[in-house]
């Protein structure tokens, strides 16, 4: 195992209260595998990677739960040893490549200053910067380039590089891909595939299920700042056991040509007062009378589903 997150609270404070973006989310990623972590917009894709990097900032919190990391828990570690594996064993990449691109210096600078500041000696952090700008299929000449003059595609590339060039045992890359057409879009998942290969994991975070489909080992489905729905890739798919991750993959045209598809309807809940009892339940098609209480998170087979429909037996947390 890689990572194991347990049982994690993530708060923001907000004018109308306390908004929970992610309750009690559990995780474990093994090493070596890829896990799409999708869900609608505003569900805490987002949250849980900045929580598992500890970047999420005021007025935001780590409330509660474990991070656990090669055997640490990431949330007792202090600033500076969590600096120190930013990057280096955690690497990501974040949504727009511009949050971690400064337009004002050479691409190599920035490149080598992260590096130095992981303990590379300069001349070794030129090499290594040139050979991951290689690596990423862009020539080693960008090394001396402003990000202004690349292309989105090449920008994002850039980042993926700087992420990676410390060999960091787990990638979480948020939405890579979104500002890109289709085409560079493929050769940035690519590329995140053939990372995969040499033991390192990766958490794709994306509203593309299909997406998530076509590249990843393991589905994580969330909602409402819970993880309905997590197991194999494939079998998620094509048996969705959560009604949410059924709607969700009904609702995408490329999965299925043979099958009718229908949007769902509604929206998530305000995670600020968010309903009693199941979250999903308004919209629902299934919904019980039990689903007016919270349901408990239970094994099926190999998966892990919080919903009602399978019942109490197998309490998982
Ligand atoms: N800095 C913040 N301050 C207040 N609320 C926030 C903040 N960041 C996120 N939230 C809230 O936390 C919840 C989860 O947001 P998050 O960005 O994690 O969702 P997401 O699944 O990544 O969505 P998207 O697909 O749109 O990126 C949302 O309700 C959002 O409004
Ligand atoms: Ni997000």
């Amino acid at each position: 195992m890689i990572i194991e997150v347990k049982d994690l609270v993530t708060e923001f404070k907000t004018s109308r209260g306390i908004l929970k973006a992610l309750d009690r989310v559990s995780l474990n990623v093994n090493k070596g595998e890829f896990v799409g972590i999708v869900g609608e917009s505003g569900c805490g894709k987002s949250t849980l990677a900045y929580s598992i990097m500890r970047l999420i900032r005021k007025p935001g919190r780590i409330v509660s739960g474990s991070i656990i990391f090669e055997g640490k828990d990431l949330l007792k570690l202090s600033e500076e040893e969590m600096r120190k594996i930013r990057g280096k064993d955690i690497g990501m990449v974040f949504q727009d490549p511009m949050t971690s691109l400064d337009p004002l210096e050479r691409i190599g600078d920035q490149f080598v200053e992260m590096l130095t500041e992981h303990g590379v000696d300069e001349e070794e952090a030129e090499e290594i910067a040139k050979k991951s700008l290689e690596n990423v299929g862009l020539p080693a000449e960008m090394f001396h380039n402003y990000p202004h003059q690349l292309s989105g595609g090449q920008r994002q590339r850039v980042v993926i590089a700087m992420a990676v060039a410390m060999n960091p045992k787990l990638l979480i890359a948020d939405e890579p891909t979104t500002a890109l057409d289709v085409i560079v879009q493929e050769k940035i998942m690519d590329l995140l595939e053939e990372l995969k290969k040499g033991e390192r994991s990766i958490l794709l975070i994306t509203h593309d299920f299909s997406l998530a489909a076509e590249r990843s080992d393991k589905i994580a489905v969330m909602y409402a700042g819970w993880i309905v729905e997590y197991g194999d890739a494939e079998r998620v798919v094509s048996e969705p056991l959560h009604p949410y991750s059924a709607g969700l993959i009904s609702s995408v045209p490329d999965l299925w040509l043979d099958r009718e598809i229908k949007p769902l309807p509604g929206s998530p809940p305000d995670l600020v007062n968010p309903p009693e009892g199941c979250r999903f339940r308004d919209r629902c098609p299934k919904a019980m009378e039990i689903c007016k209480k919270e349901p408990v998170t239970v094994s099926v087979g190999d998966r892990i589903v919080k919903c009602w429909l399978y019942g109490e037996g197998n309490v998982e947390s």
